[in-house]
């Protein structure tokens, strides 16, 4: 049995991450603000980097509603002894300005508008005073102040974003703005699902006597979707080694990621392992120390450009979700092209409850994650912790760690919490 992090190793570094060129599709921007189609852009991973050719402010212009004037005119100036300016042109945003200001004059300008030729210092207007075409300057501004000047934010022909980043609303509003409306992203990875159990029956069917329905594969479906793959739902599988090996070469030829729960412990019905080895897969993980989640089997198929990731998850609902979010969404992020960030995040927390464990295994305690004032707090789930239960899961966000040879964590000690469900 394998420690979580030797496991962890093994899997994340069986991992070929989407080819800049061959896996990528081109997105339109223009319709990120489309409801429907906003998807196709939202939290896409760009594939290349973005450089623009517009300097970032694209001209110098004013930071406030105020007057444009030649530093040299007003730098003595104070309310005892103010500097009389003229004004020769109004300057709203959105409009090239005619004049050059000379010594002497200034320009009535306003918030985002043209600096204009001449004009090097902008003055706020509650520092003035207005007298019909004139402008009194009641204090000494800096040299330059309130003017944006051209490329200050940012140089034409530079790095804007890099490759490797989701584009959430604030790299969106960038790309629109440098008018980058084609991007090119890594295609969604394409996810495989079943479950296989012959209790197993969809959510819709009367329940027999000993059948129960299969709820893994639609939290698995939403979890692959949330993480921006594509899940391809396969349906349920008999216990039956000729229908297993059917569905799973069907999988492995249709997908980049297979995810299959059930099936792979010790019992007679538990075939998952030997077929995967009779269809030539390679296995490198066939259980890890955690709890939930022991039984977890990871095995790669050789294919061009990458091998397919098998992932063969404990049949329990609990553990099935565990080591989905403990192994395999770090693992799909990684393949989605993500540069950064794809590792499974820890936060340090307070419990408000006393943790136990049986101290042999990697103990995961699900519950509740919330700030409060200021600090992680973590409240484990009421009802039984057990891999069976999945009803106390709902409305759970984390999972608390506690390491081999821990046995308790006592009421409000730290407690290490991995963040889940998103
Ligand atoms: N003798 C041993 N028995 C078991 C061991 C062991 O080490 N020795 N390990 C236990 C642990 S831990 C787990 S976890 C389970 C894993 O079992 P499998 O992966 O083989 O899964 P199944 O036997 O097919 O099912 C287990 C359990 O989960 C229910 N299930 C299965 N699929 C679904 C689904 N899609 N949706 C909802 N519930 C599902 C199934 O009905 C069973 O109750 O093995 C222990 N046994
Ligand atoms: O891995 Mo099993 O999860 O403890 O039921
Ligand atoms: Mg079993």
């Amino acid at each position: 049995m394998l420690s979580v992090s030797d496991a962890e190793g093994i899997i994340f570094n069986l991992v070929q991450p989407l080819n800049t060129q061959q896996d990528t599709e081109l997105v339109d921007l223009l319709f990120a603000g489309d409801s429907f189609a906003a998807a196709l852009c939202a939290d896409r991973i760009l594939a290349s980097e973005v450089t623009s050719q517009l300097d970032f402010p694209h001209w110098d212009n004013s930071a406030m509603d105020g007057y444009a004037v030649r530093y040299e005119d007003v730098q003595d100036c104070s309310e005892d002894k103010p500097a009389v300016l003229e004004i020769v042109e109004e300057i709203p945003a959105g409009v090239q300005p005619k004049s050059t200001i000379q010594s002497g004059q200034a320009a009535r300008i306003f918030t985002g508008a043209v600096m204009p030729a001449g004009a090097d210092t902008v003055v706020m207007q509650e520092k003035t005073r207005r007298e019909e075409n004139r402008v009194i300057i009641l204090t000494a501004p800096k040299l330059q102040e309130f003017v944006r000047k051209r490329g200050m934010y940012y140089r034409a022909g530079t790095q804007l974003v890099p490759a490797g980043i989701p584009l959430k609303a604030s790299e969106i509003a960038v790309l629109t703005a440098v008018q980058c409306t084609q991007l090119k992203v890594f295609r969604r990875p394409r996810v495989a699902i079943f479950s296989t159990g012959d209790e197993l029956v969809t959510p819709d069917k009367p329940l027999q006597p000993g059948q129960i329905v299969d709820s893994n594969q639609y939290a698995l479906a939403t979890l692959i979707r949330q993480i921006g793959a594509e899940p391809i739902m396969l349906g349920i599988v008999k216990d039956k080694p000729e229908a297993l090996k059917e569905a799973i070469a069907y999988a492995i030829a249709h997908a980049d990621v297979v995810i299959s729960s059930g099936g792979v412990s010790v019992g007679d019905y538990d075939y998952v392992e030997q077929i995967l080895e009779s269809l030539g897969g390679e296995i490198h993980v066939r259980a890890v120390a955690t709890k939930p989640g022991k039984p977890l089997t990871v095995a790669t198929f050789k294919n061009d450009p990458r091998p397919i990731l098998y992932f063969g998850l404990p049949g329990n609902p609990v553990a099935a979700l565990v080591t989905f979010w403990r192994f395999v969404q770090p693992a799909i992020k990684k393949l989605s092209g993500l540069a950064h960030g794809w590792e499974p995040v820890f936060l340090k927390a307070l419990t408000r409850q006393e943790l136990c464990s049986g101290g042999k295994r990697e103990t995961y305690v699900w519950g509740q994650l919330y700030v409060k004032n200021g600090v992680y707090e973590f409240q484990p789930a009421g009802g039984l912790q057990n891999s069976g239960n999945l009803i106390n899961l709902a409305q759970t966000n984390g999972l608390a760690v506690l390491p081999v040879g821990t046995t308790l964590i006592p009421a409000g000690e730290e407690v290490q919490v991995l963040q889940v469900g998103s």
